[in-house]
């Protein structure tokens, strides 16, 4: 492991913590206004239609009196399934007795620094003289029904082999497998815990329905076979369900969030407190699962695999693993932090950490980066100080946000929109329209350039994905779950509660209070955030040749000769007749809903 500055360490927090929140019994759902029938509205046929609902693994999508019933607690939500699995067993999960081995279970945490569930079974393993067994579970189904990229996949595949060699110095094995079938992997579970003699099992909460859900029942599963299984909070730096209103409810609306988010960090510092990796197992793990230390890491499923050549160009793009993770943070923090005000809108420059590849597969934690940039801070504080600094810390928060809000609001993990009511806008699914927006070839170089910069190297900059995103929401009045799916599908950083998030945002469907008719003009967002064009001309390289500004809209402004030939199209619609369009068709939407 790379030397670490001390950290500050802090015990595991205490075990089968329902996160301060009053567990009530599940409700039986009344069958009253449609509760379990699909979303009425004809026009929501074309969820099925095109691919959004994903029907091998999903019902059709629900009413919106479904997701209300959701959000009023009327369906309990999976978070508070899994709160009430734990709270049900605690007693049975306490009194088991540590066996041969403690198990800890990787998902989204590809790290050994700062990692809460590692630790607490680090600390289970080390107290009984036991040894600790890492494992994987590779999921092609999981993969499917979640839409992971193949670059992602790759990335991840490629973190393990350095997992394994890292954990491997510390005598702890890495067991990687794939298990077909996604509901065959609680009792895989079970069987491997009893091949290794464990009783005991550690995982990092997802957030996901499924992941929610799969949880819940394995926690019930291996209580019933007397084991345990102990979930808790990592990913965010505040856990869901903290955060609430005067009124108590939860936040739908980031700006007060955050003022919320910052004051209770600053009330509880040892929530960036961060955890060691775990210790050196004992010399018996080697005699005695001597055989888990050889296993192979598997290749990615065939629907999911990159060529060699994509292979080779990814991994020189992406250098993976915690290590490399680290010295992104800290070469960012050191040489760029700084200047992140001004520097983060201009997709040209290099002003971003990109370290959403290793927050997403959990090679770095929230924690670690929002405790780095502060302790640069002179303030030490989370809001004052550097600017570059306190806004860097404010788009990390951004993640929690979304994720407070998939957890509160579970059904946007269930194709339906952050407000239910527009649930009835008229969609177009015009696939031509589609097919240029994601090749690139819409005839509007700023977004042509954005969904370029992401078939190249699996990634956008931040200010492209909010204008591509509204201009297929908006300009092509695509459905925005489409797009969503597009780029879950080719990200690699697709991160279901972040680009749900930006695409509820793009859109005007998700939890920005703006209304719907904040339209961006990509002209005049080229203009002000690519002014010389130098993002164009990189990744639109048939126009690289247009001089001055000219490049944001060759063929009105006297450049359409020279586009022509190199065979840029012409713009596909008109900005202005579109945003009239998208006008008439959220307001009749929002008339029509239910
Ligand atoms: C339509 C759309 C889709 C998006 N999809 C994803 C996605 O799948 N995965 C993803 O990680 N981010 C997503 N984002 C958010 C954001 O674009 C990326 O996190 C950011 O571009 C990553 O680059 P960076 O690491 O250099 O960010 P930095 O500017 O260096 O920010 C640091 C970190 O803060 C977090 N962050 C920053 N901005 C946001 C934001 N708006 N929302 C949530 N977290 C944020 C990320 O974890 C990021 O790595 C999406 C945004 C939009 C508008």
């Amino acid at each position: 492991m790379p030397p670490r500055k001390a950290a500050a360490k802090r015990p595991p927090p205490p075990l089968n913590e329902t996160n301060g929140r009053q567990i009530k019994k599940a409700k039986t759902v009344k069958v009253v206004d449609n509760l379990f029938q699909r979303h009425p509205n004809p026009l929501a046929d074309g969820a099925d239609d095109h691919g959004i609902v994903l029907r091998n693994y999903y019902p059709p999508e629900m009413s919106n009196a479904r997701a209300r019933a959701y959000a009023s607690g009327e369906i309990p939500r999976p978070i508070d399934e899994l709160y009430a699995a734990l709270q049900d067993t605690s007693g049975k999960r306490k009194s088991v007795k540590v066996k041969d081995a403690v198990v800890h279970w990787f998902k989204m945490d590809l790290r050994l620094w700062d990692n809460t569930a590692l630790a607490h079974a680090g600390e289970v393993a080390k107290k009984a003289g036991v040894p600790l067994i890492c494992m994987y579970l590779v999921s092609p189904q999981d993969f499917e029904a979640h839409l992971r990229a193949p670059v992602r996949i790759d990335f991840m595949l490629r973190t393990l082999a350095v997992l394994r060699q890292d954990l491997a110095k510390l005598d702890i094995p890495l067991h990687v497998e794939t298990v077909e079938k996604r509901n065959q992997i609680p009792d895989r579970i079970l069987e491997l815990m009893d091949e290794w003699g464990a009783s005991h099992l550690f995982a990092n909460m997802e957030y996901e329905a499924d992941e929610l859900r799969r949880e819940r029942h394995l926690v019930r599963h291996l209580s019933g076979k007397g084991k345990s299984f102990e979930v808790v909070h990592d990913t965010c730096v505040v856990p869901p369900g903290r955060l609430q209103t005067g009124s108590g409810k939860q936040y739908a609306v980031y700006t007060p969030w955050y003022r919320s988010w910052v004051a209770y960090i600053h009330e509880n510092l040892d929530l960036l407190e961060q955890f060691e990796p775990p210790g050196r197992n004992p010399e018996s793990a080697r005699n005695k699962f001597g055989h888990l230390f050889d296993c192979p890491i598997p290749g990615a499923p065939k629907n999911k695999a990159l060529c060699d050549e994509e292979k080779r160009r990814y991994q020189k793009l992406w250098p993976c693993g915690e290590h490399e993770a680290v010295k992104r943070l800290e070469s960012f923090c050191q040489e760029r932090i700084g200047g992140y005000s001004d520097a983060r809108n201009i997709p040209a420059g290099n002003g971003t950490s990109c370290l959403s590849v290793h927050l997403a597969s959990g090679t770095i934690s929230a924690r670690t980066c929002v405790r780095t940039a502060r302790d640069r801070n002179k303030t030490k504080r989370l809001n004052g100080g550097n600017n570059g600094i306190v806004t860097w810390i404010s788009e990390v928060a951004w993640r929690d946000f979304y994720r407070h809000v998939l957890v509160n609001w579970p059904y946007v993990c269930m194709n339906k929109p952050f407000k239910p009511e527009y649930s009835n806008i008229a969609w177009s699914y015009n696939e031509e329209h589609f097919v240029a927006w994601c090749e690139g070839k819409t005839g509007f170089p700023f977004v042509d350039a954005a969904m370029r910069q992401l078939s190249n190297i699996g990634y956008m900059h931040n200010r492209c994905r909010m204008i591509a995103a509204c201009f297929l929401a908006k300009d092509l009045l695509i459905d925005w779950r489409k797009g969503e799916r597009y780029f879950m599908e080719h990200l690699i950083d697709g991160d279901f509660a972040s680009n749900n998030g930006g695409w509820g945002f793009s859109a005007s469907v998700g939890v920005d209070p703006q209304p719907y008719f904040r339209i961006f003009n990509p002209l005049l967002q080229s203009e002000k955030f690519d002014p010389n064009g130098e993002y164009i001309r990189k990744w639109v390289p048939e126009l690289a040749g247009i001089e001055g500004k000219a490049i944001h809209d060759p063929y009105n402004r006297g450049a359409g000769d020279e586009a022509r030939r190199t065979g840029y199209p012409r713009p596909i619609v008109e900005h202005k007749a579109c945003r009239e369009r998208a006008l008439r068709a959220y307001k009749q939407g929002l008339e029509n809903a239910m």
